[in-house]
């Protein structure tokens, strides 16, 4: 997966020479190239916002810069990016969007900051490629680079080799509709508290029921939203009386 940003904080991005991020751009799995926005302004103050029409707080991000920026990182010769944007105003960022972006073969991000983007900017690409604009939830920001960073881990982890162990894929929560049960490793007890006898019995179909227990009483206690979209089909006649 090829993978481009485009930000005013490029240094931003920094933690992304670590770890599992790390690894899959030395091994060629992530190729990921991190671009300054304002090596493509012209001004001698490399100005990358402007006061918004029709009033209000704040600025708002030119779009000359940023046509200038998506034009070098679209050649027409090659097929169009998906061009994501991370906006307060963006749908959802879910498991279900970082699955469908791990299929992607080129991601392009565009990192906004002061209060957004020029809505031309995003019109204007939309005639040429893929543009999404993706939330990570009912808070603000100062910009998009923690949500790219965000994006893009969830997504890494979903590219094949990157997760040592794929069983960590498929046992996790979201991906059974369920919050994971409670993990525990050695010592058999600290500070007094043991783990659950279950786990250190062997009997693997009880801990197997356990963990579905406990998912069960956990997501439903903290999120019943989670409960309310599971398919019946999923659960068992025991997990009804649980
Ligand atoms: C009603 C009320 C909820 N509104 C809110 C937004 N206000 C305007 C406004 C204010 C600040 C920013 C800062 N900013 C610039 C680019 C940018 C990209 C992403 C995010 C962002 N914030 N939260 C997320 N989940 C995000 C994501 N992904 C924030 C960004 C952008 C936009 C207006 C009021």
């Amino acid at each position: 997966m090829r993978v481009d940003i485009v930000s005013i904080f490029p240094e931003y991005f920094a933690p992304l020479d670590l770890s599992l991020i790390g690894r899959a751009r030395a091994n060629g799995t992530l190729r990921l190239a991190v671009h300054d926005l304002r090596g493509w302004t012209h001004d001698v103050h490399r100005t990358v916002d402007d006061t918004p029409y029709g009033g209000g707080p704040g600025m708002v991000m030119r779009p000359e810069p940023w046509g200038e920026a998506l034009d070098a990182l679209t050649p027409a010769e090659l097929p169009p990016p998906r061009l994501l944007v991370p906006s307060p105003a963006g749908v959802p960022f879910t498991q279900a969007l970082a699955h469908e972006l791990a299929a992607e073969p080129h991601l392009l991000f565009a990192c906004g900051r002061y209060e957004g983007i020029d809505q031309r900017v995003l019109d204007h690409a939309a005639t040429r490629m893929p543009v999404t604009e993706v939330s990570l939830g009912d808070y603000v920001l100062f910009g998009g680079e923690v949500a790219v960073l965000v994006i893009l881990e969830a997504v890494t982890r979903l590219l094949p080799g990157v997760l040592g162990n794929a069983g960590s894929l498929t046992e996790e929560s979201h991906a059974h509709g369920l919050l994971e049960a409670p993990m525990y490793t050695k010592p058999a007890t600290w500070r007094g508290l043991p783990v659950p006898e279950v786990l250190r019995s062997g009997d693997h179909g009880r801990i197997a029921r356990w963990r579905r227990d406990e998912a069960l009483v956990r997501t439903g206690r903290r999120r019943p939203d989670m409960l309310a979209g599971l398919d019946p089909q999923s659960l068992d006649k025991r997990d009804v009386a649980a």
